[in-house]
């Protein structure tokens, strides 16, 4: 079994990330170990409810968990303070109390509602994160962001919540669409850009491996990607510096998916869309080389992401979101630009010039 762990300062609580396939049919006891009770609530995605759901339960009640089930609908519309006031009704129904865990079985979706719930409710309670997509397992259950959207932007509202621990079971990817397998590579990819040349250039090698689904092949894809996260996260569990790099290309694909109505463009999408709005944002300020362009749209296409979108919402009503993202400051946008592979800086230089000049080259195909 691979390993991860990830070590916050005394005040705060480490964790750690197991990563093998077949890892959910000991959930109870691997719940167990970290957050013993008689009581737990599992709230699971509806897409897996029966096939992975069914078998979780069953084994947290096997180890004498007394065993709630929420089963939610995960879509951005729907990650909201609505559902998870939905999900408090649950919980106090079943009288979980403050030492009974909460479960997340699911995608980033799933897992951002029930952490956000976890932290909220009774003022905080153990969670641990089972993430069943690509995307939560290389990024969205570790970290501890929590949190819902708002009309006004992306996870708005939420909370810092660090998991008790982390059970990535790579074997539930075998019913994953392959869209959303490839919207978890956009975030691998981000990864490579912000951190790790070698692991941007071991992602187009692999990447027809990673789509056979080869187990061996995702256990390293996972592992590598959640120690660079865990990493950045040791070094700013809050965001105050240097976590800010993960969110390279993020600044475009928030605004993208809010000022599109939480549409059809997926988050993972979103990210692919922003790093190459944000690279090319770079290269005209001069701060990196042109040829960095070639090298994310080039791996981008390869793994099936979007490098440009002709039906984007105009660009007024995307700058104008844009300005509500969190990094905002002193009312100024601050952005993650590339200046090589492997390397980012936090700017808020670019002029609304060149902001606009950078949406604008998102709906004209690199190709043509
Ligand atoms: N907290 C963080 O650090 C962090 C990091 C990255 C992304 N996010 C958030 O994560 C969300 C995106 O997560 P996502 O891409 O996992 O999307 P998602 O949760 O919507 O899951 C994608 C789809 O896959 C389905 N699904 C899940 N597991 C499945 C399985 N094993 N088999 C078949 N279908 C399955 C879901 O029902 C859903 O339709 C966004 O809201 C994003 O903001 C959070
Ligand atoms: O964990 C982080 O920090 C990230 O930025 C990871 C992102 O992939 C993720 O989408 C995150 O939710 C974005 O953070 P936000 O604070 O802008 O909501
Ligand atoms: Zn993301």
């Amino acid at each position: 079994m691979a390993t991860v762990d990830l070590q916050l300062p005394p005040t705060a609580h480490g964790y750690d990330i197991r990563i093998e396939p077949g890892l959910l049919d000991s959930l109870g006891e691997m719940v167990r170990e970290v957050a013993p009770h008689h009581k737990a609530a599992l709230i699971v995605d509806e897409a897996i409810e029966v096939d992975v759901g069914k078998p979780a339960a069953k084994s947290l009640q096997n180890e004498g968990f007394e065993t709630t089930v929420a089963v939610m609908t995960p879509t951005e519309k729907k990650k909201t303070l609505g559902t998870v006031r939905s999900l408090y009704e649950v919980l106090l129904e079943a009288r979980i109390e403050r030492r009974s865990p909460v479960i997340a079985l699911g995608g980033g979706i799933t897992g951002d509602t029930a952490g956000f719930v976890a932290a909220s409710y009774l003022r905080g309670v153990p969670f641990i994160q089972c993430p069943t997509t690509l995307l939560a397992m290389v990024d969205a259950s570790v970290g501890g962001k929590t949190g819902v959207n708002t009309t006004h932007g992306k996870n708005l509202i939420g909370a810092f919540h660090q998991p008790h621990r982390v059970i990535i079971d790579v074997s539930t990817l075998e019913s994953l669409p392959e869209r959303e397998l490839r919207c978890g590579l956009a975030e691998c990819v981000k990864h490579g850009v912000i951190r790790d040349p070698g692991l941007f250039t071991w992602i187009g090698e692999h990447a027809d491996r990673i789509l056979q689904l080869d187990h061996g092949t995702l256990v390293e894809l996972v592992e590598r990607n959640v120690r660079i996260k865990a990493a950045v996260v040791e070094e700013d569990e809050k965001e105050s510096g240097v976590r800010a790099h993960l969110n390279f290309g993020h600044t475009f694909a928030h605004a993208i998916e809010a000022a599109s109505a939480y549409g059809r463009i997926k988050h993972g999408e979103a990210v692919a869309l922003g790093m190459v709005a944000a690279t090319r944002m770079a290269i005209a300020m001069k701060i990196c080389h042109p040829s960095l362009e070639h090298q994310v749209v080039d791996l981008l296409e390869a793994l099936g992401l979007p490098t440009w979108e002709d039906d984007l919402p105009v660009t007024a009503l995307l700058m104008k979101v844009m300005a509500i993202d969190k990094k905002v400051a002193d009312s100024r946008i601050r952005f993650v630009l590339p200046t090589k592979l492997g390397e980012v800086i936090i700017t808020s230089d670019p002029t609304p010039e060149l902001v606009a000049e950078a949406w604008d080259s998102l709906r004209v195909d690199p190709r043509a």
